[in-house]
């Protein structure tokens, strides 16, 4: 059983802000006995507090995994603490972006199995979907470990070499935001068609909510859900003429605002 080395040995998490806190939400659902969790967290929130998770308090010596849930600029700052785990048999899972796995090497050691991995923010309500690729060290059991953790929280997918994580962050990682913004830019528009912003914005959240459980459970693919939708002649592909062009559509858009996301990944691992 892969989580059995966690129910032996306990897990630590190091940072439990938003993607934490979702991460633990999945575990603790999952059956890993909140005993068993040590989180490193400064400013805890009272779910947290009231989770029974062991708090703020002592490590154990040989933890089954790591996992580092802190902002790519405090890495620095906190790794230190962890580096007697280093060069063991510890795994650690990073989830920070733009952070390769050879800079956690150099901080733990360079034998020190580890694991990046780029989940999403829909994790907290158990539909994200997370990338993984390990460095030389990590084992198989080591691999099948990591993504039962992260398949408490949705679907997982291993990557054959790092240098696409840049990409898989600026689509799935970010890529909720990009949704949300849509679902902001529809209300906005129905507003200036003259709904109220209320109304607006419950047809523009129903909307796209209804269209991605669409997406998830049809056998369809997008274009022909797009297609089904649209009535030759009719208001959908009046906008669709708006959305499709080639010069200042989405696409293009999608392109420029998916290549900054990327680049900005790759800066952050400079
Ligand atoms: N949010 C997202 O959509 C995604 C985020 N990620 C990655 O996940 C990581 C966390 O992001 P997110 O959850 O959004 O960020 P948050 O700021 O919500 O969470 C980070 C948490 O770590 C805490 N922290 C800071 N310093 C330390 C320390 N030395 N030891 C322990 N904990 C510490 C912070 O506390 P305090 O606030 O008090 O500083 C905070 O609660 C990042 O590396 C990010 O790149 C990956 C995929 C998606
Ligand atoms: O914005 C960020 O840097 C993080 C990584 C992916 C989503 N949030």
């Amino acid at each position: 059983m892969t989580l059995d080395r966690i129910h032996a040995q306990g897990m630590v998490l190091l940072g439990c802000g938003k993607m934490g806190s979702a991460l633990l939400a999945g575990w603790l659902a999952r059956g890993i006995p909140a005993s068993n969790v040590h989180v490193i967290e400064p400013h805890p929130s009272d779910w947290l507090r009231d989770s029974g998770v062991a708090l703020n308090g002592a490590v154990p010596d040989a933890p089954a995994v790591v996992v580092l849930a802190v902002k790519p600029q405090m890495m620095g700052d906190a790794l230190p603490a962890l580096q007697s785990l280093g060069n063991g048999q510890t795994l650690f899972l990073s989830i920070a972006a733009g952070t390769p796995l050879a800079r956690f090497g150099d901080i733990l050691g360079q034998q020190t199995p580890i694991i990046r991995a780029m989940p999403n923010t829909p994790a907290a309500v158990g539909r994200g979907i997370t990338a993984l690729i390990g460095n030389a060290h990590v084992s198989e059991p080591d691999m099948e470990m990591a993504e039962s953790l992260l398949a408490a929280v949705g679907q997982t997918l291993r990557l054959e070499n790092e240098s696409q994580m840049d990409a898989v962050t600026a689509v799935s990682g970010s890529g909720p935001a990009y949704v949300f913004h849509l679902i902001e830019a529809m209300a906005r528009a129905g507003e200036s068609q003259g709904l109220s912003p209320d109304m607006a914005m419950q047809l523009a959240r129903a909307t796209v909510t209804g269209a991605a459980a669409l997406a998830q459970d049809s056998t369809e693919t997008a274009a022909q859900l797009r297609v089904n939708v649209t009535s030759p002649g009719g208001t959908t592909a009046a906008a669709l003429a708006v959305l499709m062009d080639e010069a200042d559509g989405l696409p293009p858009l999608m392109v420029r605002a998916i290549g900054a996301a990327a680049d900005r990944s790759r800066e952050l691992a400079q």
